[in-house]
């Protein structure tokens, strides 16, 4: 047992896919070992606010950055907090919940990391970019059928946001230790989730698992279905793992088991044998969708979680004559 939560920030713009993936990681390590925080409940002003002040919920103006800063903090040391409430089926605010954090914390929403106080809270740091048009159909069919706005309201606003995504949302990701995008495949007719690959950049702000085996496949083979390759991300050097979601089980075991041999407590939690619910994941209709890429983002995820929870009880066992 670690003396603090491990948290885990999930950014990225609206409809980029934060609420999906917090809640499939929430469900491979169990949802009783994990408290999500949403921060959107630290927006400023209600929604007729912000359209009478003609001000975007991306700005950060638009936030109680601070107050997010400080209950981060806070929960990065275990203590609770008393946190507002946004509801997006009211657009306005509700009466402040006591949070106290579980083992695991995932704070996900649009500015986590937009200052330099919030960025050092986080264990993780995780950016999701799919590709525009991607995360256009997708926040056209979540907010049409689950926030009640017509496909023209959610396009207008899009258009109306694309400043401040540019100069505050998207600069976000250079401080992500991976960033995930899904992304359909070139021959792909429609965006069917099942159907989607991913493009896992992985900085080296974290050591990531020993990957060097799928990079020498990835010199021999011709377009693997998993592959890793050197790039480069916003300009500095990068590892990037790319799974297709033709990947066969076999291929994705074989990169579970350089996962887990590295850390096997992890197995329970984040294997295909072990856990049924990885790589799962509900759509916006509640149909359940299962993937492969999915599946291993999760075990990436899980994976640097786990780590951080075996470096913080390291740190937490006191070195024989450090005591003074
Ligand atoms: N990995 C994914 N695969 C398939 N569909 C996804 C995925 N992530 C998100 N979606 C779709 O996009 C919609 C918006 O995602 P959501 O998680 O609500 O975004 P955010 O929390 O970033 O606003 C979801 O309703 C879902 O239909
Ligand atoms: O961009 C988002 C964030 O949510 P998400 O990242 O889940 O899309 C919402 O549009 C704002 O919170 C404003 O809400 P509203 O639409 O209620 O005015």
């Amino acid at each position: 047992m670690t003396s603090r939560p491990i948290i885990l920030g999930i950014v990225g713009d609206s409809a980029a896919g934060k609420t999906t993936l917090t809640k499939g990681i929430a469900q491979v390590l169990g949802p009783d070992n994990v408290t999500v925080i949403c921060t959107d409940d630290y927006h400023r002003y209600d929604r007729s606010q912000r359209a009478e002040i003609g001000i975007t919920a991306l700005h950060p103006d638009c936030n109680y950055i601070d107050i997010m800063q400080q209950h981060l903090s806070l929960l990065r040391t275990g203590q609770p907090i008393l946190k507002p409430v946004y509801s997006h089926k009211t657009g306005t605010f509700e009466p402040p919940q006591y949070i106290k954090p579980s083992k695991f914390v995932i704070i996900e929403g649009l500015l986590g990391y937009s200052t330099r106080i919030a960025r050092d809270c986080y264990d993780v740091k995780v950016y999701l970019a799919p590709p525009e048009s991607l995360r256009a159909n997708w926040k056209v069919k979540r907010d049409t059928m689950k926030r009640g706005y017509t496909a023209e309201q959610v396009l207008a606003e899009m258009e109306k946001r694309e400043p401040d995504s540019e100069q505050f949302i998207r600069p976000q990701r250079q401080w992500a230790d991976v960033v995930v995008s899904f992304y359909p495949p070139k021959d792909a007719s429609g965006e069917d989730a099942s159907h989607l690959n991913v493009r896992l950049v992985l900085r080296p702000t974290v050591p990531h698992p020993d990957f060097t085996e799928i990079l020498e496949q990835s010199k021999v083979d011709s377009m693997p279905a998993i592959r890793l390759e050197l790039d480069r991300d916003m300009g500095k050097p990068v590892d990037v793992l790319e799974v297709d979601s033709h990947a066969t089980k076999e291929q994705v075991s074989k990169i579970e088991k350089i996962i887990c041999n590295e850390i096997p407590d992890l197995l329970p939690f984040c294997s295909l044998e072990g856990n049924p619910e990885l790589g799962k994941l509900i759509g916006t209709t509640g149909e359940t969708l299962e993937s492969y890429p999915l599946a291993l983002t999760q075990l990436m995820v899980g994976y640097h979680m786990i780590k951080a929870t075996h470096l913080e009880s390291t740190k937490a066992v006191p070195l024989e004559g450090s005591r003074v």
